[in-house]
């Protein structure tokens, strides 16, 4: 199966304890929590994503070291620091492999991942965030960021705080609510100290 991707852009990375870094983003299409499709979201496991991820706009490759160059390609006007590719979707690892994972290590890439944590890691991922979804069987109970989003209904943070990561983000749930959201996660935070607030600063600075 080609590795099919929705869009592949340079931006700071947004979220969690990388917040502010530069990094390539490899979006990947399809995820296991919902078609992609507005009217399936109801019914969908996972109902608030922020996210297209449908189509394989920005290409279907085949040899892995062709989306490792296409990705590098992204990078290449950057002078220093370290090249970081973000592998995100939909649901990246139902894609990632170890194949791909050593082509972007060969042109250079530190590899950090974004998981709802239903899939199990491939060998090969540097960084590993993980942000655990309600009503979704957790597979991967260890990483370096437990990236949570807040509020969701039946879900309680501390049921996480014991897991192996080092990292613990409460990310406001965006959509309608998000004013009450953030103060709702700012207010957990406040009681609950292993945890950091996580504000998306690309959609704050109107990134990409
Ligand atoms: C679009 S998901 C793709 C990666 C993977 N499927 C996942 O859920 O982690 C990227 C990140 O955005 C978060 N996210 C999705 N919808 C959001 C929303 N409405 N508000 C805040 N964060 C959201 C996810 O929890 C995840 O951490
Ligand atoms: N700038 C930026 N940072 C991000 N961090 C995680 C993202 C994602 O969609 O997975 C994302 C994104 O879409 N844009
Ligand atoms: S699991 Fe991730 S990509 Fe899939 S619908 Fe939820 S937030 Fe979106
Ligand atoms: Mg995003």
């Amino acid at each position: 199966m080609p590795y099919a991707t929705k869009e592949m852009f340079y931006s700071l990375q947004g979220e969690g304890a990388q917040a502010g870094r530069a990094a390539v983003f490899c979006r990947f299409t399809g995820c296991n929590l919902w078609s992609g499709r507005d009217s399936d979201r109801e019914k969908a496991i996972c109902k608030f994503c922020d996210t297209d991820f449908v189509g394989a706009d920005a290409g279907s490759f085949t040899d892995p070291n062709d989306l490792a160059a296409a990705a590098m390609s992204l990078w290449s006007h950057a002078e220093g620091g370290r090249p970081l590719v973000i592998c995100t979707g939909g649901e990246p690892l139902l894609q990632l492999d170890e194949k791909l994972c050593a082509a972007f290590h060969a042109v250079g890439f530190e590899i950090a991942v974004e998981t709802n944590g239903t899939q199990p890691r491939c060998p090969g991922i540097d960084w590993l965030c993980v942000s655990p979804k309600a009503n979704a069987p957790l597979q991967v109970a260890e990483g370096d960021e437990l990236k949570l989003v807040f509020p969701q209904p039946g879900v309680d943070p501390q049921r996480f705080v014991g897991l192996a990561f080092k990292h613990f983000f409460l990310q406001p749930m965006d959509g309608d609510d998000v004013a009450a959201n953030t103060v709702a996660a700012t207010e957990y935070c406040l009681k609950h100290p292993q945890w950091r607030l996580g504000l998306q600063l690309h959609k704050i600075l109107g990134l990409r």
